[in-house]
């Protein structure tokens, strides 16, 4: 089989991803989610786990590639939200599963399969955030590190617990979350497994923004849909316009973000070419647009 365009590894690395899908599969519980909403191109991901505290099954593993896969070849979409359900984001992966696979070899291979999964996560070309409601923990904040941003709740914490399992990040948590926050701070997180509060986050960087609860007049799922609709008035902003310059916006950025600089010159310039005289560009040239 052919590596898909995002991926990290191929068969030249013993990747056999059908492999360890089928291994992982024999774990199930729980789902990841996919809704797709045409009209707006913003779609929402859901973790969805609640009696694990929206753990990683094996199962979803498998689903959060395959929905990947899915927002791949969405060419309408322009931005989405990854949460969890029941108040909480995720708590890693499913302990269970892990203390199945936990001779060295499968580990490798579901380390190489999540790590692929989620850098296709944040190379797909839409906006994408993480709204953390709730708890954050080990494999579930190295899934906030594969959004474009965090955008967190009162009552979150996001935790890279992996030193007090005797881990470090495999999902590729630890080389991201150095891209966010810088190295100094990347080694405090996971260096002291510090709990991260809003506060914190907003300081070092790790979060985005701090979405305020609303005065909601009833119960507590109220107020999580008021969580979601916050974010997605935040994400709003950068998903304005057509899915082809927004999608565009997005590939220029990872290019700039992950090659080195002639190559991502020469990446920008084909993206460019993409857009420079597209439907978007002449109807800003002849509505004379001012930028006021
Ligand atoms: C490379 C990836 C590395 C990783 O992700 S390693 C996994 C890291 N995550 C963890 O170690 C989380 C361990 N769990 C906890 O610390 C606590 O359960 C947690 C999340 C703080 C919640 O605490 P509480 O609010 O007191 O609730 P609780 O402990 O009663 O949990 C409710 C039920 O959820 C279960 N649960 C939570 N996290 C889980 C997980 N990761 N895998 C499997 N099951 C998990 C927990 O066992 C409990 O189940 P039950 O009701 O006892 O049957």
């Amino acid at each position: 089989m052919l590596p898909r365009q995002n991926s990290v590894y191929s068969a030249s690395h013993g990747f056999q991803p059908e492999e360890i899908k089928e291994k992982l599969s024999a774990f199930p519980g729980g789902s990841v989610d996919l809704l797709k909403q045409e009209e707006s191109g913003l779609a929402v991901l859901t973790i969805n786990n609640p009696s694990r505290m929206n753990a990683f099954s094996g199962s979803m593993m498998v689903e959060l590639e395959e929905r990947v896969a899915q927002l791949e070849t969405w060419t309408q979409g322009k931005g989405l939200i990854v949460r969890g359900v029941s108040g909480t984001f995720c708590s890693g992966s499913d302990l269970n599963a892990v203390r199945a696979i936990s001779n060295p070899q499968d580990g490798m291979k579901m380390c190489m399969f999540m790590q692929d999964a989620l850098t296709r996560l944040l190379r797909l070309p839409l906006v994408s955030v993480a709204l953390v409601e709730g708890r954050a923990l080990g494999g579930g904040a190295e899934l906030t590190t594969a959004c474009d941003f965090r955008l967190v709740t009162r009552d979150s914490v996001i935790q890279f617990v992996h030193k007090h399992m005797g881990l470090v990040p495999g999902w590729g948590g630890a080389a991201r979350l150095v891209h966010i926050v810088g190295g100094r701070h990347a080694l405090r997180l996971l260096g002291g497994a510090l709990k991260v509060d809003p506060e914190l986050g907003l300081q070092m960087g790790l979060a985005d923004g701090l979405l305020e609860e609303e005065e909601v007049p009833d119960a507590a799922g109220a107020e999580r849909d008021a969580a979601l609709r916050q974010a997605e008035d935040w994400l709003s902003s950068y998903t304005k316009g057509p899915a082809q310059v927004v999608q565009a916006t997005k590939r220029v950025v990872v290019s700039g973000r992950e090659l080195p600089l002639t190559e991502a010159l020469r990446a920008e310039k084909e993206v460019f070419g993409t857009v420079w005289g597209g439907p978007a560009n002449l109807r800003a040239l002849a509505s004379k647009t001012k930028h006021k």
